[in-house]
């Protein structure tokens, strides 16, 4: 991970550009670019390491990725917001494969018509697939915590339709 080109995220919330303190990078088979909470970003072209735990994902998942875009939290501080990740760029119902590094989290979804919840811990070296319709009726998030002091990195790979 020391190979990482890791950046501050950029999003535009209520029309302004802000760092956030997450840190992502992102990856890509060609200079794909992703439009991403309204931003978008050219993907860097994957490295070696990458590249190996691309092929370990996709044999243990049976899904094919083009790209990733690799979270780091720096502790318990940080998280996400629900969301889903259906950005249009984004291959419909296509499946993203995450892979969990570091310190334990708790990862939950929730139905976006029944408000039905489900947590999970995603644990170090963990593999999280969603895929089908999970985008179109499920939001995810992580939550803030305060038990956790430990860094944790996800790498979600995905694929970017080609246009
Ligand atoms: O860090 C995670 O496991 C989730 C990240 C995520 O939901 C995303 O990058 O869209
Ligand atoms: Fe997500």
């Amino acid at each position: 991970m020391q190979t990482v080109d890791w950046r501050h995220d950029e999003a535009i919330i209520y029309g302004k550009r802000i760092a956030t303190k997450r840190k992502v990078a992102w990856y890509g088979d060609q200079g794909f670019r992703y439009t991403y909470s309204k931003v978008t970003k050219s993907a860097d072209p994957w490295t070696k390491e990458l590249l190996e735990l691309r092929g370990l994902v996709q044999s243990r998942s049976g899904e094919e990725y083009n790209s990733r875009l690799l979270n780091l939290y720096h502790s318990g501080d940080e998280g996400m917001s629900w969301h889903s990740d259906a950005e249009v760029d984004l291959k419909p119902d296509g499946a993203i494969g995450s892979l969990s590094l570091g310190a334990t989290r708790r990862f939950s979804f929730r139905h976006k018509m029944s408000d039905h919840r489900v947590d999970v811990n995603l644990e170090h070296g963990s593999l999280l697939v969603m895929k089908d319709t999970t985008q179109s009726f499920w939001k995810h998030s992580l939550p803030k915590t305060k038990k956790v002091k430990s860094p944790r990195i996800s790498l979600t790979f995905r694929t970017i339709q080609r246009q």
